[in-house]
């Protein structure tokens, strides 16, 4: 047996890695990559084979591989299409083939010439294949054994030890490289594709050092342009809607003492344009073995569409549907959003003679009566005033103030707005709309304030209001009458039921 290591040797394989190793980079993709290596290996070393096994799975009594790779000297030496080669199986029952395998598997190169072994399963197997020589270099990518890298003589029955070996390590080590970056860009382009069907992105600090990484897509999603450094994440959680901000360090804490496994909350954040977004927050703590918090990763996933959808859902069911004016539902949680500390005022107002008008010009008519109404009175008013549709043709207004005389002059301006412009409703089939003038009657009444609980408060304000508007009924409809409640006519005290005729 010859070995094939000599200075004119080394040059040529190292002038063959050098070309193999750039054609491999230029490659679109890491496979072709690869057969342009092996191509330049092969033609350097004269060898009548090059070929990479992939190790499917190392079982107790045998070895499951596929044949991925090959560059072949000449037609007659192709193997990579036998069906034989095929996600093949080779059984460790032979130990000098079970040697070698465990060999492998932790490393081990080897150099084989046919005629030197010792008869027995595995010379046959190399004879059957009219194989000379051959050398062996496994792939171990991540410190695991990937597969295997093979080179095979079928004309020379020579040794690989020397300059021919170490070339192919250095082949095994650009595959196993080529192999780790492609896993890398692949998982790459997976987070990618994650972050954008979850409409999300990925962000991580350090409590270390403080230092703060966010992906691409978070920058995007926040709005930072791409030519933007980085996100400044923690100015950001700085700038927190306060009770969004409380409520995540709450969680944090937890985390951290690990009484609570991950943190997962929807907050208010900043976008870079001005303004805010919804989001939610999903966070882990990474910890060392000795269970010592190292950073804080997670998502942030944008959540506006199912705000957006959720706030449209409370809405619809807070509101009437004829007239978009809130229902009862609505009137109670504006209540619970303004009456507990502040002064409120309550006006019940009822169209006067409105069976008249349903019974002219039909229910149909009537319904777009209510509609205008609810329009107008709410051009009157300001944005956080609340309109009710009680039911039938009653509304309430609920008007944020303590000042009684003002609310006469609204519900005077109220009045006046529905009684000075008539009404134009178009009556199905009619070619003009028909003009239909309208009174109101109001009554008016403050809410006590917050001694007593707020549904009580509520029904005594809406008793008494309803005083006032049978008051204003009774004194010839079109006019506004008031409580003992409203300020300057009276103490207001629970129970009293003064109403001004
Ligand atoms: N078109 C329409 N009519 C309604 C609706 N809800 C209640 N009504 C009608 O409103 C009318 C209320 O009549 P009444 O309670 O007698 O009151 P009014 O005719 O306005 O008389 P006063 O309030 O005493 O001035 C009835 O004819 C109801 O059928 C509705 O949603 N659409």
């Amino acid at each position: 047996m010859t070995t094939v290591a000599s200075a004119s040797h080394e040059s040529l394989y190292l002038a063959a890695l050098s070309v193999g190793s750039r054609a491999m980079m230029q490659a679109d993709n890491w496979a072709d990559g690869v057969d342009r290596l092996l191509a330049e290996i092969g033609r350097a070393t004269g060898a009548s084979r090059v070929w990479v096994f992939q190790l499917l799975e190392l079982q107790p009594q045998a070895v499951l591989q596929d044949y991925v790779f090959e560059w072949a000297a000449a037609p007659a030496y192709r193997q990579l299409m036998q069906r034989r080669f095929r996600f093949f199986r080779s059984g460790l029952e032979d130990p000098v083939y079970r040697r070698l395998v465990e060999e492998r598997r932790d490393g081990g190169c080897h150099d084989l010439c046919v005629s030197d072994m010792a008869d027995g399963p595995l010379r046959r197997h190399l004879e059957s294949q009219d194989i000379l020589s051959m050398a062996t270099v496994p792939i171990m990518v991540h410190g695991e054994w990937w597969g295997t890298l093979g080179i095979d003589d079928c004309r020379r029955a020579i040794s690989w030890k020397g300059p021919g070996l170490d070339l192919l390590i250095a082949t095994a080590e650009l595959i196993a490289a080529a192999i780790y970056r492609h896993r890398l860009t692949s998982r790459s382009r997976q987070v990618e594709l994650f972050q954008r069907v979850a409409n999300c992105g990925v962000w991580e600090v350090a409590l270390t050092n403080g230092h703060v990484w966010c992906s691409e897509a978070l920058k995007a999603q926040l709005g930072y342009p791409a030519t933007y450094p980085r996100v400044p994440l923690r100015r950001m959680l700085a700038r927190l809607w306060r009770e969004d901000r409380h409520q995540l360090w709450q969680q944090v804490r937890a985390c951290l003492a690990g009484r609570q496994s991950h943190c997962r909350l929807d907050v208010r954040m900043p976008l870079y344009a001005g303004g805010t977004g919804w989001f939610e927050i999903v966070a882990e703590i990474q910890r060392d073995e000795a269970g010592r918090p190292l950073s804080m990763a997670g998502i942030l996933i944008d959540i506006h569409r199912r705000k957006r959808d959720e706030e449209r859902s409370r809405r619809a069911a807070e509101s009437d549907a004829l007239t978009g004016a809130l229902n009862r539902r609505g009137l109670m949680r504006w209540l619970e959003a303004h009456a507990r500390r502040e002064s409120v005022h309550l006006m019940l107002l009822d169209i006067d003679h409105f069976k008249a008008v349903n019974d002219r010009y039909g229910h149909a008519a009537g319904d777009a009566l209510l509609c205008q109404l609810s329009r107008r009175l709410h051009g009157e008013l300001r944005e956080d005033d609340a309109l009710v549709r009680l039911g039938g043709e009653e509304f309430a207004l609920l008007i944020r103030s303590g000042d009684g005389e003002r609310m006469l002059a609204l519900a005077e301006r109220l009045r006046g707005a529905v009684v000075d412009r008539p009404f134009r409703l178009q009556l199905p089939g009619a070619p003009e709309p028909v003009t239909v003038a309208v009174s109101i009657s109001l009554g008016v009444a403050r809410m006590p304030p917050g001694t007593t609980d707020l549904e009580t408060r509520q029904a005594l304000a809406l008793v008494w209001a309803d005083e006032a508007l049978y008051a204003a009924k009774q004194a010839g409809r079109n006019r506004t009458r008031r409580h003992a409640s409203v300020t300057g006519a009276g103490n207001g005290a629970l129970g009293s039921c003064a109403t001004e005729r």
